[in-house]
């Protein structure tokens, strides 16, 4: 039996289940410090069977509890803890505990039992324990963690139970690609009828880039390049750390090392300095300190490090202010990437932290995915080349320069064909070479239903294109097809709805060619300070400006008038405000969408 879920939180939530025995709470032990390491800020809640008790009788929170208060908070320096008396009878509710969880300070909530909830989970499996599947019964199984001897079918994901590095990839990976359910989330998935899309028909967004991603087939040929010239490449490899990061146990702050011990000693005689690039060659003695450089190797022996600020030396002894802990100010050697672990898994597209990340590994070169070629023209009798004298009743080219560096941010080659003129022949021969020099053809303008309607013919001459009618504003006219081997994009000609719609068919179209996987545009929540009108049926991009209110959340205003030839709204403009299908009136104080430009622009 399966017991509806929903996630009430910003954050994603990831179960993990198994019969007992399997090991649940071993590899927590071990996922959670892995997952700290790369900095993911982690809650747990786990679900007990029995009666269990966080005090200690005799405590004063014990007997103050015991004495009838429901809610007991006890606080220190370090930690608090609310223990409340609710005594519900039955299984406690997952999304009340989760509400009880601070959201702001952490990534992801793991939560270990719950199986029957219809929560998203890793199933833990041991072939050696013979205890039956538990994916073949819980459609919310995401992955499955088991050992070599397990037989899975083909289509779940497959973890090594005894990889808990590889199981935090992928709570990773699940956390970044994990999107919050709500009401008025748009770009909903297209409703399922059960029948093949007809590509005659208006689609929705949604239905609109599902159609065109099943005919995206990624780019297999690969190259290897060499560090300097990755820039937004796609990694077509798994690239294993060849050495831990940091190489050894250093200094996080300039000061001094030593041996902790509690209580701490009034004075430690100070014995050398260390520098960043060299180390104290003999062992560290109880007493002893080093004076040392942040960067620096942490002599054998020391396990702790005072700030310099917090440190007075006096005739070649220095003693320390302040509360001090055991390890603090120490970078442990691979604490941010160990040896022998995946530090970039293949698919990731190699932006300046990847870059570096990579860099600091020592990689010379790396294996990438061959980028897709993009050949791109502009239509239309009235398009000029910009730098030559406007023609009357011309307007100068500018989609073909928008498109041109939007293609070229997501790696891909440009092929520029310029501005193509109203002629049936020319436009044909021009479709056809560029199906053969590209991967994919955009063009712009003539796809709506004008009178020249010549570009429709040449490209019924040329290849199997698709005019569709998508349900929203700006970009409703949309041509979509294969020229040969290529695909071809036919945008519309207002200067915006070209940007809008290239963000949202084109670019997941050439990120899955070239080779990224599971890319999805940014969205989050914010305010908006301006009422909006859209249409029940059809998305809306508005071109927004969003801005961190006083209130300490995010809020959103328009650029003002949205005509879909008005550039300056993309200037003016860091997102859109996706208003989605369901919403026709939102008001100032509403919450909305918006997909942040940072993307591409
Ligand atoms: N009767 C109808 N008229 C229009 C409809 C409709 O449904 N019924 N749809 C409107 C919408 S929405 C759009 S968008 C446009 C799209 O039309 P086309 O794709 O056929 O584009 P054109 O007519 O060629 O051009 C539209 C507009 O864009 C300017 N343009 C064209 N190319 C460029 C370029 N490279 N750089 C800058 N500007 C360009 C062109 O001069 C026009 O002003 O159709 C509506 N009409
Ligand atoms: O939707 Mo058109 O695409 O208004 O500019």
């Amino acid at each position: 039996m399966s017991i509806p879920f929903t996630n009430p939180l910003t954050i994603p939530v990831l179960g993990f289940c198994a019969y007992s025995g399997t090991g649940k709470t071993t590899l927590l032990k071990k996922l959670i410090p892995e997952l700290n390491r790369r900095g993911v800020k982690l809650a747990v809640i786990k679900h007990a069977h029995h009666n269990f008790d966080v005090d200690i009788p005799g405590k004063d929170s014990y007997e103050m509890r015991k004495a009838g208060a429901r809610q007991m908070l006890v606080a220190s320096h370090v930690r608090w803890a609310l223990m409340t008396e609710d005594a519900v009878g039955d299984d406690p509710k997952l999304p009340h505990l989760l509400q009880q969880i601070e959201q702001d300070s952490v990534d992801i909530v793991l939560v270990e039992g719950f199986k029957k909830l219809e929560l998203p989970k890793i199933e833990l499996h041991r072939a050696a324990h013979d205890k039956p599947f538990i994916h073949t019964h819980d459609k919310n199984i995401q992955a499955i963690a088991c050992c070599d001897e397990t037989e899975l079918p083909g289509d779940l994901r497959r973890l090594d139970i005894n990889d808990v590095a590889q199981i935090a990839d992928f709570v990773i990976e699940y956390a970044n690609n994990w999107q919050p359910a709500s009401v008025n989330l748009p770009l909903s998935p297209a409703p399922e009828c059960g029948c093949e899309v007809d590509t005659s028909k208006t689609l929705s967004v949604r239905q609109g880039i599902d159609k065109i991603l099943s005919y995206v087939n990624p780019i297999t040929a690969g190259e290897v390049l060499p560090l300097d010239e990755l820039n937004s490449r796609v990694l077509a490899e798994d690239a294993i750390s060849p050495v831990d990061v940091p190489q050894q146990t250093n200094s996080a702050m300039d000061g001094y090392a030593f041996k902790h011990s509690s209580p701490m000693l009034a004075s430690y005689k100070i014995v050398a300095d260390v520098m960043a690039g060299h180390q104290y060659s003999k062992v560290l003695q109880t007493g002893e300190a080093v004076r040392i450089m942040t960067g620096a190797t942490v002599p054998a022996g020391a396990d702790t490090v005072q700030m310099k600020e917090l440190a007075t030396e006096l005739e070649g002894q220095v003693s320390f202010q302040g509360d001090i802990t055991l390890g603090q100010h120490i970078r442990l050697a691979g604490e941010d990437i160990a040896k022998g672990h995946t530090a970039l898994a293949a698919n990731a597209r190699l932006q300046a932290p990847e870059q570096g990340l990579l860099a600091s590994l020592g990689f010379g070169q790396l294996p990438v995915f061959k980028r897709p070629r993009v050949a791109i023209f502009s239509t239309g009798d009235e398009v000029c080349q910009p730098g030559e004298p406007l023609q009357p009743n011309c307007i100068y080219d500018s989609n073909r320069f928008t498109i041109k560096s939007m293609v070229r941010k997501l790696g891909c080659e440009v092929i520029d064909l310029g501005i193509i003129h109203d002629s049936e022949d020319a436009l044909a021969d021009a479709l056809s070479q560029a199906a053969v020099d590209a991967d994919v053809v955009i063009s712009s303008g003539g796809v709506s239903v004008g009178d020249a309607d010549f570009i429709k013919l040449a490209l019924e001459r040329v290849g199997q294109i698709n005019f569709w009618r998508i349900n929203m504003r700006p970009g409703r006219p949309l041509a979509f097809g294969q020229i040969g081997d290529s695909l071809f994009f036919g945008l519309p000609g207002n200067p915006v709805a070209v940007m809008v719609s290239f963000m949202q068919f084109v670019q997941p179209a050439l990120r899955k060619l070239a080779g990224e996987n599971s890319w999805a545009p940014t969205m989050v929540p914010a305010i908006t300070d301006t009422g909006l009108r859209s249409r029940v049926g059809r998305t809306e991009f508005t071109r927004g400006i969003y801005h961190l209110g006083t209130d300490g959340k995010l809020h959103v205003t328009t650029t003002g008038a949205q005509g879909s030839g008005m550039l300056s709204s993309m200037v003016k403009g860091n997102c859109f405000i996706v208003i989605s299908e369901k919403d026709d009136q939102l008001n100032p104080g509403d919450t909305v969408y918006i997909q942040p430009f940072a993307d591409l622009l």
